[in-house]
Formats: structure tokens, sequence, C-alpha cells
């Protein structure tokens, strides 16, 4: 993992009316490291997700990726810069095959795309490439949103809750095949997660925010033993 920034994010808050859903965040996201970003139900994430991919245009602050700045730019422009996301809800084309759906995914892409045959070969999906994606389970669906998240060549993948309704054992597939995709393309990942304690094993460092305002950014071991962090999941310490 290098130390230097893709992106950062400067004062940025997002008001719906008078609602402030994230206020004044600022922080930084560091070239090739998984960063989980978690608090409680909403905090604000998928708000957090959207501003930095297009989806929002945040309402005060900036957002900078390699230093440059890409507040107001829609999704598909930042894709094509390299900032891909992927859904809670496992966006595929039902009737079209696993193959099709990959290369969809080529189709939006920026100049540095990656190998179709090295996608297929991190995601494990070969065996099911002629099968319609509308067929395959749940893992394979979210396994192929993220194969043609790869196809368009990112250097940052943005990930809404990827291991939500996932056993256990598919969430260690899973986990497997992101940091599979991380360490052969070199591709930043940012997960908003729930489940904190897989999101500990996967990520360098875990964000915290809560109604939409920074808590803490620090590595695993630090944030799940910090006390605000435990009393905004726990409630409050009482003494004895
Ligand atoms: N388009 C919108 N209009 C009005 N309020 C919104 C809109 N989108 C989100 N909100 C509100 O902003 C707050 C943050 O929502 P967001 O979905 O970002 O939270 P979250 O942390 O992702 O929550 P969860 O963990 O439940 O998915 C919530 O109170 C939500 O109701």
């Amino acid at each position: 993992m290098t130390s230097q920034n893709i992106m950062s994010l400067e004062g940025v808050g997002m008001q719906f009316g008078p609602f402030h859903a994230l206020s004044e965040l600022s922080f930084e996201i560091k070239a090739g490291e998984v960063l989980g970003v978690a608090g409680p139900n909403g905090a604000g994430k998928s708000t957090l997700l959207n501003v930095c991919t297009g989806g929002l245009c945040p309402t005060s602050g900036k957002v900078l990726f390699d230093g440059r700045e890409i507040t107001g730019l829609p999704r598909h422009a930042r894709c094509a810069q390299g900032i891909a996301m992927t859904f809670q809800i496992p966006t595929v084309i039902s009737s079209l095959t696993v193959a099709e759906n990959l290369l969809v995914g080529r189709s939006f892409g920026g100049s540095h795309q990656h190998d179709f045959d090295q996608i297929v070969e991190i995601t494990g999906l070969g065996p099911v490439l002629d099968a319609e994606a509308g067929t395959v389970d749940l893992l394979a669906r979210k396994t192929i949103m993220l194969g043609a998240a790869l196809a368009t060549g990112p250097r940052i993948v943005f990930m809404d809750e990827p291991l939500g309704g996932l056993n256990a054992e598919e969430i260690q597939d899973f986990v497997q095949i992101i940091d599979r995709a991380r360490q052969a393309f070199g591709v930043t990942i940012v997960m908003v997660e729930h489940k904190i304690r897989a999101l500990a094993e996967i990520a360098d460092r875990i964000l915290i925010i809560n109604f939409g305002k920074f808590v803490c950014l620090d590595r695993p071991s630090v944030v799940l033993n910090d006390d605000h962090v435990v009393e905004i999941y726990l409630g409050k310490k009482h003494d004895a």
C-alpha cells in the first residue's frame, strides 16, 4: 500500500432540504488500500458513496480525484476516469449471459481496461460464463457485478454492502475475490459494510461516520477499541 492519496473529500456536506445527511466531511483515501466505511443505520454511508461516485452532487465542499476536482462530474464521466461502484442489490442484466454482462462493463470503461480472461480468472466465473445471469445464485450475481465493475478498468471501486445476504462461507469466498482483484490490479477498494468484524479482516483502515459526521478513521484494531465507536454501536457505558 502506498501513502499517495487517490481521492480526497474537503468539507463535504449533503443536504436534502433542511436535513443534513453529511456535514463537513474531510478525509483522504490512499491509493491501493481497502478502506472500510461503517456506522449505524442512516449514518450517511450510501450518501457518501454516491457523493464519491457521482450519484449525488454535494451541496457543499469538494471531491478531488488524483488532485483534480470532480465534485459535479456525473457517474458516467467518473467511470471513464477510473471510478466504479457496485450496489447493495446486485444489478446484473438477467437476460444476458455472465460473459455478456462483463463485456457490458467493458463498454462503459475508460482507456485502461483490464484483460477479460484475467477478470474471469480472478472472479472464478469461468464455469458459468455462458449461463444467463438471472439464473445464477446471489454470490455469483455479486461477483458478476464486481467483474463488470473491474471490466471498466477502474483505479478505485466503491462497494455498497457487498457482503449483505451472504452466509459465512460465501463471505469468505467473496472477500478472497475482492482481495485477488486488489492484488492483481492494484485497485483501491472502498467498502460500506454493516458486518464490521468481516470488514476488520479485509480493511487496511476503517472510517466511522454517525449522523453524517466524521467519527474516526484508523486501523481496524484501533477503531474497534475506540470508546466513541463502542458507544455508537453498543450505547453509553454505565457505571455498575
Ligand atoms: N434522497 C434523499 N432525500 C431525503 N433524505 C435522504 C435521501 N437519501 C438519504 N436520505 C436520508 O439521509 C440519511 C442517510 O441515509 P443513507 O442511506 O446515506 O444512510 P446509510 O448510513 O447508508 O443507512 P443504512 O445503513 O440504513 O443503509 C437518512 O436519514 C436518509 O433517510
